[in-house]
């Protein structure tokens, strides 16, 4: 391996309280709330097809027609109370919610610049509100921030001379100080979701990232940084030059999950983050616009996810106003329905149980109980569910609610569980016991 200055600053996976927490947890609601949830997609009479957030970008709005949004900014009809119910009855057991996102205006009161909340007609610390409501409902806070910023002067996309140099140093310590503030007024905090880092000037910095995670982690030993902050001497991301992944876990999936067979993947912390349309992150008014995956799809994939031992963060894109849009709300719903049933059993502790991969759905091993499930997703037509065990196991019970399923054995293939006589029309479990 090569000498690294801004490497990897630990080898393996954490197993300290607050990343145990962090893993048991395994899925969290994503919120995108800024400036960018006005307009919703929309910009004089023009709907944009793009990611809502990014609107500024793509209507080619000048930053002082952008920013003042700011005094609009005024969500009368937000209840952070009933956001965390919401988010509680869903099942989502942490939350990442953009402080600031690449627009740069903060969701809290930043003694580091005016593009605040401070300086809207709503004026209260949102955030605090926020913070506050989530932990009494018992779910763990996170916060995203994008060291991409379109708003502060000293951002620069690369480092070509020695102003550059300059002047991004300078961003850098608004940006760490900015961080050791969220740190200082709202101490819930577990941990950190960095996003707007795969420009030149961040790659050609990699003390800047690694100093950022020190800082944090001086404050707060066991705060949680995922991988996206961190890029090492030579600009590699996510992983150094000598393949050690930095920050706390990995968080490259973003909207695709890694394949069923992957086994690479197993080896890490890892969280995929996931949108509910294809690619809206802010509220953007028109979703007819594509595909919006139904609760089917999602639960597939909180489960896919969990299989393969990662996180699973879902997005939530709330209007200016405070409230959220319908689709999610029936979303909501329908997930918490499931979570209330099979989650104890397949989500939460859940993890990679190393079991030959099948067409019917996914294994889950729970680490908390010790316990094998198969989730079933797609019925196969031959009503017969085949489980193949690695040599020296023997199938020796399957469970399926209060009833034991028949099967039989073939040598060759494993074994074959027959479905019982009334499958539910939604994705069910089954738990295996070997020998
Ligand atoms: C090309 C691209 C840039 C930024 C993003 C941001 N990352 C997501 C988590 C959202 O915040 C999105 O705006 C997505 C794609």
């Amino acid at each position: 391996s090569i000498t690294l200055k801004y490497g990897a600053q630990y080898i393996g996976k954490r197993q300290d309280a607050e990343m145990k927490k962090f893993r048991a947890n395994r899925l969290g609601q994503f919120i995108h709330w800024g400036l960018y949830s006005i307009p919703g997609g929309e910009w004089n009479g023009t709907t944009y097809l793009g990611a809502a957030e990014w609107l500024a970008n793509f209507a080619k709005i000048p930053n002082a027609t952008w920013d003042s949004l700011q005094y609009q900014f005024n969500p009368n009809k937000f209840n952070a109370v009933q956001w965390a119910k919401m988010a509680k009855a869903s099942g989502f057991k942490y939350v990442t919610i953009t402080t600031k996102h690449h627009e740069g205006f903060c969701l809290w009161p930043s003694e580091f610049t005016e593009f605040d909340i401070e300086n809207t007609p709503y004026k209260k610390d949102l955030l605090k509100e926020f913070v506050d409501a989530y932990t009494e409902a018992g779910i763990d806070v996170y916060f995203y921030y994008s060291i991409l910023d379109w708003h502060h002067k000293d951002w620069r996309y690369d480092i070509k001379n020695q102003a550059d140099s300059l002047a991004f140093s300078k961003y850098f310590e608004f940006a760490k100080n900015q961080l050791l503030e969220l740190q200082q007024k709202y101490p819930e905090v577990k941990g950190f979701w960095f996003d707007g880092t795969w420009d030149a000037s961040w790659k050609k910095n990699g003390k800047y990232s690694y100093d950022i995670q020190k800082a944090l982690k001086e404050v707060n030993p066991n705060v949680i940084v995922n991988s996206r902050l961190r890029a090492d001497d030579f600009g590699s991301r996510h992983f150094d030059s000598n393949g050690n992944l930095m920050g706390d876990y990995q968080s490259g999936y973003e909207r695709y999950l890694p394949a069923k067979n992957d086994t690479l993947i197993t080896k890490i912390d890892w969280e995929a983050c996931m949108t509910i349309p294809v690619n809206q992150w802010g509220y953007h008014k028109d979703w007819s616009l594509s595909h919006v995956k139904s609760a089917n799809e999602i639960l597939e994939l909180i489960v896919k996810t969990v299989s393969l031992g990662g996180n699973f963060l879902l997005n939530y894109g709330p209007k200016g106003d405070g409230t959220f849009r319908n689709e999610e709300l029936e979303i909501s719903n329908s997930i918490g329905n499931w979570m209330s049933k099979y989650a104890d059993k397949v989500i939460y502790y859940g993890d990679y149980a190393n079991l030959k991969p099948q067409d019917w759905g996914y294994y889950v091993k729970n680490t908390n109980s010790g316990k094998f499930y198969g989730v079933v997703f797609n019925l196969p037509l031959s009503k017969l569910l085949k489980i193949e065990l690695p040599n020296g196991k023997k199938l020796k019970v399957v469970n399926f609610e209060t009833e034991k399923l028949e099967y039989h054995h073939h040598d060759k293939m494993g074994y074959f569980i027959s479905l019982p006589e009334n499958t539910p029309n939604e994705p069910f479990i089954f738990e295996i016991l070997m020998e």
